[in-house]
């Protein structure tokens, strides 16, 4: 049997750290939201008990190390499964690039594997499960928007954004989550206003959630790569409403609320970047089918 599942980015419209942890995980409060860029994952039984990953893409690993495969690996050895799988994915999503493309992925394996092998799980048992791959992977094992606590496993679904594009440019450098999180001083966070963005969401305010936007990670990647500021002003230059670093970076979004302004901003931007994605919001909880 052949099982295919849509795996969607996110974007981090408010990103907060409260504390470091006693695990040296770090507390967060944040809104998480997907957009219309997905990868694809094709799951295929396989006749012999082998997990393989298929994917064309250089910089995704196909061993253990892709979350893919430990998606599959704790389903098997959770539920006592004694089968194969064959797990392609195709890549739309960049790589490391603060997106959550490898928590998805395994979002999306989860969810697959669960039908294909008749395990009868509620998407909160998987998101669950999810939590044990990484801290990105429950809120994409539901998708749609959500405020985010804890490590980010703890997830308040809230109502979806009111629609809009959203302009995403990724410089060709590969962020490391754990490295951003380690460089973060604490002390000197300026907490953006989560509360009031989950406000603006609910009231469809579409510049309050402008103005509101905000990522205390990011003043540490702009540090470590100045080049991701140079493509915020270029983005702000071009026209977007607003601008923000989505998670560890280095992936830059910005909100276009009106499709004529949206060509401006895609073209400007595609001078200076060679992934350049022009998408919609998606925000809604139904948009994995
Ligand atoms: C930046 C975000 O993408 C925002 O959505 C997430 O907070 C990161 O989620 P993720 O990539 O799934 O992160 P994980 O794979 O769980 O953790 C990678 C590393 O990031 C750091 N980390 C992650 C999440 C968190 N709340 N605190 C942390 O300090 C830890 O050093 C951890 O070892
Ligand atoms: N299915 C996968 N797709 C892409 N990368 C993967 C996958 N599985 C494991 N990886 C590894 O994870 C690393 C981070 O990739 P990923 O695209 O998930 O980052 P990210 O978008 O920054 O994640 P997040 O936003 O959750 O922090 C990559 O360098 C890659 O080696």
């Amino acid at each position: 049997m052949r099982v295919l599942e849509k795996a969607p980015a996110k974007i981090n419209l408010s990103l907060d750290v409260l504390h470091k942890r006693k695990d040296c995980f770090h507390e967060v409060k944040m809104i998480m939201t997907t957009i219309d860029l997905a990868d694809r994952v094709e799951l295929v039984d396989l006749p012999f008990e082998e997990i393989r990953i298929v994917s064309h893409n250089r910089f995704v690993p196909d061993d253990q190390r892709n979350l893919a495969y430990q998606a599959a690996k704790l389903l098997k050895d959770r539920f006592g499964i004694r089968k194969g799988i064959s797990i392609s994915i195709t890549k739309t999503i960049p790589v490391a690039a603060g997106l959550a493309g490898g928590s998805s992925d395994a979002a999306a394996t989860l969810r697959g594997l669960n039908r294909l092998w008749n395990l009868g799980l509620t998407l909160d048992e998987l998101a669950e499960l999810g939590a044990e791959i990484g801290s990105d992977v429950s809120f994409c094992v539901y998708g749609g928007t959500a405020l985010a606590t804890g490590r980010g496993e703890i997830i308040h679904h809230i109502d979806p954004p009111p629609h809009c594009w959203v302009v995403l440019a990724k410089p060709t450098i590969g962020v490391s989550t754990a490295d951003v999180y380690k460089n973060l001083n604490i002390n000197t966070i300026k907490h953006p206003d989560v509360d009031g963005m989950i406000a603006a969401i609910e009231a469809r305010d579409y510049d309050q959630i402008c103005s509101l936007m905000g990522n205390v990670l990011e003043s540490v990647t702009l540090t470590m790569y100045p080049e991701v500021g140079n493509i915020k002003d270029q983005m702000k230059r071009f026209g977007a409403d607003a601008v923000l670093m989505s998670g560890s970076g280095p992936t830059v979004f910005g909100l276009v609320q009106y499709e004529s302004r949206l060509p401006r901003v895609y073209n400007g931007l595609r001078g200076f970047c060679d992934q350049v994605f022009a998408v919609r919001m998606l925000g809604e909880r139904n948009s994995l089918d």
